[in-house]
């Protein structure tokens, strides 16, 4: 983790979603396991530490080739979506995220999502927290036309892409990404951005590696650190 010193002010946010923003890893994990064990298989944390943050396309052809499911990817996919559209009513925000995005909105600060979740599945999973939504300048997500396949995260492009939508676009050395996943913190790194990442607590340190700062939680943020208004003690307080 880089010390005080090292930090950079920025003048833009990209949150990314699953395991950031919304509390969804659990679930995903909890979903992938119900589908596998009728074949005998288990999703472990280390497969996990590989998938979380890749395309869902992408994760699902490697997930079916690595524990040689007798399903086509595409198969594989259709079941996940079910299962995954049948618990989205209990997707929560996770801590200190709409606190931060309340407070940083309200001090016109340009926010974006840039998530490896397909279109659809974001407009599901994010429904019960629309009122948010105006908070931000756009989302991006891994089925956008203009990012070319097999270039997702750790790739920069998803980033790089959420950064060209802002007007005006912001230098990528403005922007601050929050992420949860190494694959996330990569491509965050690669994109030239400074990135809080925000880990379970099962993410080895070496894949933390080369992060801005490491938070516990989005609460712990403190947006001073990187040249952003600080919290008014009153609005967090009162009405996070
Ligand atoms: O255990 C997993 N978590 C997450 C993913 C992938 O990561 C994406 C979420 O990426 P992000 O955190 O960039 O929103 C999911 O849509 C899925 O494609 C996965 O494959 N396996
Ligand atoms: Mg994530």
């Amino acid at each position: 983790m880089a010390s005080r010193a090292c930090y950079k002010p920025v003048t833009h946010i990209i949150f990314d979603s699953d395991g950031t923003v919304l509390d969804t890893e659990n679930m995903y994990s909890d979903v992938i396991n119900e589908i596998v064990a009728p074949f005998g298989k288990s999703y472990t944390y280390e497969m996990k530490l590989r998938y979380m943050g890749m395309p869902a396309l992408q994760s699902a052809r490697q997930l079916v080739e690595e524990l040689q499911l007798p399903l086509t990817p595409v198969e594989y996919l259709k079941i996940f979506d079910s299962v995954v559209f049948g618990r989205i009513n209990n997707v929560r925000l996770l801590p200190g995220v709409k606190d931060l995005m309340l407070h940083l909105h309200d001090h016109r600060i340009p926010m974006a999502i840039a998530t490896s979740s397909v279109q659809a599945a974001f407009h599901t999973k994010s429904q019960p927290h629309r009122d948010l939504f105006p908070a931000l300048h756009h989302v991006v997500c891994g089925d956008d036309p203009e990012l070319r396949p097999g270039r997702g995260k750790p790739h920069p492009d998803i980033f790089l892409l959420a950064a060209s939508r802002f007007h005006p676009a912001p230098d990528p050395g403005q922007c601050l990404v929050f992420e949860d996943s190494p694959n996330g913190l990569q491509a965050g790194i690669a994109a030239g951005m400074q990135v809080v990442m925000i880990p379970d607590p099962r993410v080895p340190a070496e894949q933390r590696t080369g992060a801005t700062q490491v938070l516990d939680s989005m609460a712990d943020f403190e947006p001073q650190l990187f040249g952003l208004p600080h919290y008014d003690t009153c609005s967090k307080f009162e009405f996070g």
